[in-house]
């Protein structure tokens, strides 16, 4: 039995974060991770890998050029899946190496190995042809994450059907692609093999593409998906699934509207389950939510005092950036380190479509359902000079400010950058700015930032006439 003050169960952003802020604090701390390699989703199967493919699916495609010069590029036709997978593999590697220096460098204790709660306080770590270990932890810290929800009616086995883990493992491109599922991941996928100039289906669900966003952006990005050639099939899901043996026989799809799609691989991008099967949590009193998530309370307590959780196996919103922050708390939390003990009031959204699109803070939608009396800002990238250099022209910065005190209560960017862009009305957000500081901000020239005085002026010029 080796003792800890805290115990951590997983190696992701959550992991990290949580057993590097103890150990800054002194304290003694274990990391726990099943698989072989650091990082978990974000580093392995998720956030990094599919943000690289995304760049290399620009870049193979020409496709930033385009806008540019009026040239029709395409897809070099010799690319090859090693070609698109070439960077994803390099930008893994060194995220893992840099997590293990992390680690390392903090005196965190890596214990490769499956691990599951034995008692309170007590973590068994099953390894493979080595007998079981068991540390001791004043404190646990569950951060196991979470991974892609695969409805039955899919054979997962075949090399053509994949979910987001295993679509990096394709052993080639596919001639057509069907996405299951229009959530973050089954867009940015979408945009990304599209990009490639592979058709692609989107088969979603609801009416519309990821309902949190601003109406006017939800449909901007369908618009510009569609541009990029995907063909949106909203309000639908997939009822049969045929999957014939010999590969080079489309696999034949059953929409619940009875279009029948041909198609030559799948990928299913319909949710995620948060990992916490097998690790004992039940048996000691810890409540779990109908998806299996872990509750918690404040400071990302669960029922069980000295047992934390956070990251994607807590839900939404489940993004690397929250995870890590959540961690941070958890650890300021469980041993009164005197910092902060909750999540900012306001977060960013960043998807990674083509065009990308971010947002923090309110939507047109919210405002008017809350009754508070707003006016919206718009500043198109199309007439920003930054904007034209780059050839950005379907871009957009939309701001909204309080009717009254024209207080920044919401900013939404769609196109170039946009995931970098929403940082400075975050800021301004959270410092509780009003539009006096775009107006009074001398920003550099030419750039897309300056957009936000435009996108200011442009509500200045509402309120003077008394529109929305
Ligand atoms: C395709 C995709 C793209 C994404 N893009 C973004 C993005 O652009 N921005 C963003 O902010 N977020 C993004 N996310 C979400 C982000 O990856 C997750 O929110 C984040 O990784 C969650 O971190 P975590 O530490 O909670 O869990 P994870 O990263 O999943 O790590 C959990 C770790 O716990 C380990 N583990 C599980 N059970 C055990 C056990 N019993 N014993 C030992 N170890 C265990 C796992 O092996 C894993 O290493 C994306 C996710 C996906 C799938
Ligand atoms: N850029 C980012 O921040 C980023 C990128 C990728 C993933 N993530 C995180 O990963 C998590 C999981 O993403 P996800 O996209 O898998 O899940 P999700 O829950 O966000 O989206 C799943 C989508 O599939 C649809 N769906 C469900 N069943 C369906 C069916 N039978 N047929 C058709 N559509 C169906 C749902 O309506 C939903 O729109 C998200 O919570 C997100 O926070 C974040």
């Amino acid at each position: 039995m080796v003792d800890f003050d805290l115990v951590v169960i997983g190696s992701g952003p959550a992991g990290e974060w949580g057993a590097v802020q103890a150990a800054l604090a002194g304290k003694r701390v274990a990391v726990v991770e099943r698989e072989p390699v650091l990082g978990g989703t974000a580093a392995n199967t998720g956030t990094l890998p599919s943000k690289t493919l995304r760049e290399t699916s620009l870049h193979l495609s020409g496709l930033k050029a385009r806008g540019l010069y009026s040239v029709e590029t395409t897809l070099r036709h010799e690319a090859t899946v090693s070609d698109f997978l070439f960077r994803e593999r390099r930008v893994k590697d060194m995220e893992r190496a840099r997590i293990a220096g992390n680690l390392e460098r903090h005196g965190v204790q890596v214990v490769l190995g499956t691990g599951s709660l034995v008692d309170e306080h007590t973590v068994r770590v099953t390894r493979q042809g080595q007998p079981d270990l068991h540390l001791k932890g004043a404190f646990i810290l569950v951060a196991t994450g979470s991974t892609p929800f695969r409805p039955p009616i899919y054979p997962f086995d075949d090399p053509r059907v994949h979910d987001s883990d295993e679509v990096l493992e394709i052993g080639r491109l596919p001639t057509s692609l069907v996405v299951v599922g229009g959530g973050v991941i089954g867009c940015e996928y979408a945009c990304m093999f599209a990009a490639l100039g592979i058709p692609v289906t989107l088969v979603e669900l609801r009416p519309e593409l990821l309902p949190f966003l601003d109406d006017e952006f939800s449909a901007l990005l369908a618009q510009r998906m569609e541009a990029l050639g995907i063909r949106m099939r909203f309000g639908q899901s997939v009822e049969k699934v045929e999957v014939p043996a010999a590969c080079e026989t489309p696999i034949h799809l059953t929409l619940s509207s009875g279009e029948e799609v041909a198609t030559d691989q799948v990928l299913v991008a319909s949710g995620r389950s948060a990992n916490t099967e097998g690790l004992g949590l039940c048996e000691l009193g810890v409540k779990l939510g109908s998806r299996g998530q872990v509750e918690v309370g404040p400071g990302y307590q669960t029922s069980v005092p000295h047992i934390y959780a956070v990251g994607d196996v807590i839900g939404f919103p489940a993004l690397a950036s929250t995870s890590m922050d959540q961690a941070r708390i958890a650890v300021e939390h469980a041993f009164g380190l005197g910092g902060p003990t909750r999540m900012p009031t306001i977060l960013p959204y960043g998807i990674y479509t083509i065009p990308e699109v971010s947002m923090a803070g309110e939507t047109e939608e919210g405002l008017r359902a809350k009754g508070i009396p707003y006016v919206a800002g718009r500043a198109p990238f199309s007439t920003n000079p930054r904007g034209q250099i780059i050839g950005e022209m379907c871009g957009m910065l939309k701001l909204l400010f309080h009717r009254e005190s024209l207080k920044l209560l919401g900013v939404h960017v769609l196109g170039e950058q946009a995931s970098e862009l929403v940082h400075v009305g975050l800021v301004a957000m959270l410092t509780g700015s009003t539009a006096r500081l775009f107006l009074e901000t001398c920003f550099n020239y030419p750039t897309l930032t300056e957009a936000y005085k435009a996108a200011t002026f442009d509500a200045m010029d509402h309120l003077k006439h008394g529109t929305v």
